[in-house]
Parts: structure tokens; sequence; C-alpha cells
């Protein structure tokens, strides 16, 4: 899904069978969007109990909305009631409904609110997610190597087309014994989110890929034809050209490669073509540092409150 404002681009990924699903990188302004898509879905909440941590809970009883207005960036903080009415009756249908999401951030985003706050006040048990490089709050830190599970089905080997690769990891599950026959063992299949740390752009950045290893989400370490700013957030040119190099560009060619934001128009792309036409990660690590340290860009229009909040997991609204 894409947010016109920050041109950030969200991810929901769900399993169709347990209906259990992650979104990548909400925005806070179009989190009634995404929770309204992943009603219709049907999809579920992932993981069931009370947050653990006080610190988050402790902004209940208000939201906030933040947009440019006549006089420049604002953050405009709100009553529950002020709010309108599809803001309010969208996310309070996940409620009733007990519907998923589990927010995962790529980075601390400096040019938008992220919608994990939220997503994780309104919805109980929702557990939000961020890097612990990142230095940000949220229910769950995350490190490189680190796998986030959101589905889980079983297949026959009946269900697989013969002759196809089946992708993910397969765990095979033993014939059942003391039937007299010997049924074929049926598979579980696990979908997963691998962590790659991807530092550069912000010292936590994280790319998230898919355990077939067929989709990658760069947040703003690789972005279609570009790469992340290096200029704040102690962003640094050089390393940020070993992560993508080092752990986005050893992926497979056709592994399909989605940013967290896109400036032009594109929506995703392959490694092996990021590999061979990316205009800046393609030159020499000399080259690439030179050209990112005179970018000369202005600042996102959003940083000087957007960041504040991102450490805090955005906004956080009540529960009833
Ligand atoms: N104009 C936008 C901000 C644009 C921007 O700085 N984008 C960042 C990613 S969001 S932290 C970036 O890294 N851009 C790289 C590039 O080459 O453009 C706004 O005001 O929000
Ligand atoms: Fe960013």
């Amino acid at each position: 899904m894409f947010e016109p404002v920050s041109c950030t681009y969200t991810y929901l990924l769900g399993d169709r069978e347990s209906r259990e699903a992650v979104l990548i990188d909400p925005v806070l302004e179009t989190a009634p969007r995404d929770a309204q898509l992943i009603k219709e879905l049907g999809l579920r909440l992932l993981y069931a109990g009370q947050s653990r941590d006080q610190t988050l809970g402790s902004q209940r009883g208000w939201a906030a909305v933040s947009g440019v207005g006549r006089r420049g960036p604002e953050l405009l903080s709100l009553r529950e009631k002020d709010l309108g009415w599809d803001f309010r009756s969208s996310l309070y249908a996940l409620l009733d409904l007990s519907l998923l999401s589990l927010p995962v951030n790529t980075h601390c985003h400096a040019d938008h609110i992220t919608g994990s706050g939220l997503l994780r006040s309104l919805l109980p048990g929702c557990h939000s997610v961020i890097s612990r490089l990142s230095g940000a709050q949220a229910d769950l830190h995350i490190e490189d190597g680190d796998s986030i599970h959101f589905g889980r089905f079983v297949i026959s080997p009946k269900r697989w087309p013969k002759g196809e690769p089946v992708p993910f990891t397969l765990h095979q599950e033993p014939p059942r014994q003391g039937t007299g026959k010997t049924a074929a063992p049926a598979a579980r299949v696990v979908l997963a989110l691998e962590t790659r740390a991807s530092p550069g752009h912000t010292p936590g950045c994280v790319t998230f890929v898919l355990n077939d290893q067929s989709m990658a989400f760069t947040g703003d370490a690789l972005l279609i034809r570009g790469c992340g700013r290096t200029d704040f957030q102690q962003g640094c040119a050089k390393t940020l050209y070993h992560s993508v190099h080092e752990k986005i560009f050893t992926l497979p060619g056709d592994c399909l490669v989605y940013p967290a934001h896109d400036y032009h128009g594109f929506t995703v792309s392959t490694v092996e073509e990021e590999r061979t036409l990316n205009p800046r990660l393609t030159l020499s690590c000399e080259e690439f540092v030179k050209l990112m340290d005179n970018l000369n860009l202005p600042k996102p229009q959003q940083i000087d409150f957007a960041v504040p909040a991102n450490m805090r997991c955005g906004v956080q609204t009540p529960t009833s």
C-alpha cells in the first residue's frame, strides 16, 4: 500500500491458511486504511495477551495526527472524541473482530510517524517490532539473524504440483504408524521473515527477507535505482555500501526488492536489476561515499517531530 505524502510503501504479508500476517512499515495516517484491508482479508490477531511495556501504555487517552499545515509541518494532538468517524470506526473494527496486525519497522523513520503505536494501542496483544540498534521503544526488539514467524500450514504432497520446487523450510512429519498403510508424510510449512542488519542510512536499519528468499523488504537501505541518504540519524555512506553489497546483493538475482519509499513511480525491482543498474551502488565504495556526501537534499518535512515520535513507537491512542 502507498502513502502519498511521504511516498511510503507499507507491506502486508498474510498466510491464507492460518490468517496470520505482518504489516511492514505502517504509517500513522494510513493505519485506518491498512486496518480496513486486514479486516476485508479476514486476517487475524497474531499474538494474544497484554502488552508488557508500561512506558508505551502511559500515553493512552489521546491520539495525534501529523500534517503539513499552512505554517509548515505540525503535529496536531487530538482527543479520541475529535477523531472522524471513518478513522475511528475502521480502527475499532479491528478491535471488535480481533484481527491482526504485527507491525514491524525497517528503521526509525525520519519522514513520517509510524502507524505501529496506533495499531498496538488499539489492538490488545498487538506487538510492535523494531531493531534493538534503532534505540527506539517497541514491544519486541530484533537483531541480525532473528526470524519473525507469521504463518504456518500443513501441505500434503498431493497438494504440491509434481516437479515444482517446494518453497520455504519444510518440516517433514513421519508417516503414521500402526495403520497398516504407509501414508505419504505431510509437511509443515513455516513462513518467516529473516532479519538482516543493513545499517548505513541509520545504524538500526534492517532488511526483512522472506524465508524462501523470493522477496526482500529493504526499508531505506536500498531504493529502486537509489538508496537511503546518509546525512542524518548517524548515517554512514561507507557502512551503507557494505550493507547493501554484503546483505542484499548476495541474495538470489530474482529476489524481488520492495523498498520503503519510491519517488519516481516504481513499485518493485529485483536484486539482479539493482546489482547491475543501480546508479549509486554500482560505483566503487570511494565514489559512492563522495556522491552520498554531496547529495545536498532538503531535510524531510516531518523530521523534527517524526523522529522523536518514532523513538517512542509513534503515537498511542486509547483502547476503549
Ligand atoms: N521529500 C521527502 C523526503 C525525501 C527523503 O529525504 N527521503 C529519504 C528517505 S525517508 S528518511 C531518502 O533517503 N532519500 C534518498 C534520496 O536519494 O532521495 C519528505 O519531505 O518527506
Ligand atoms: Fe528513513
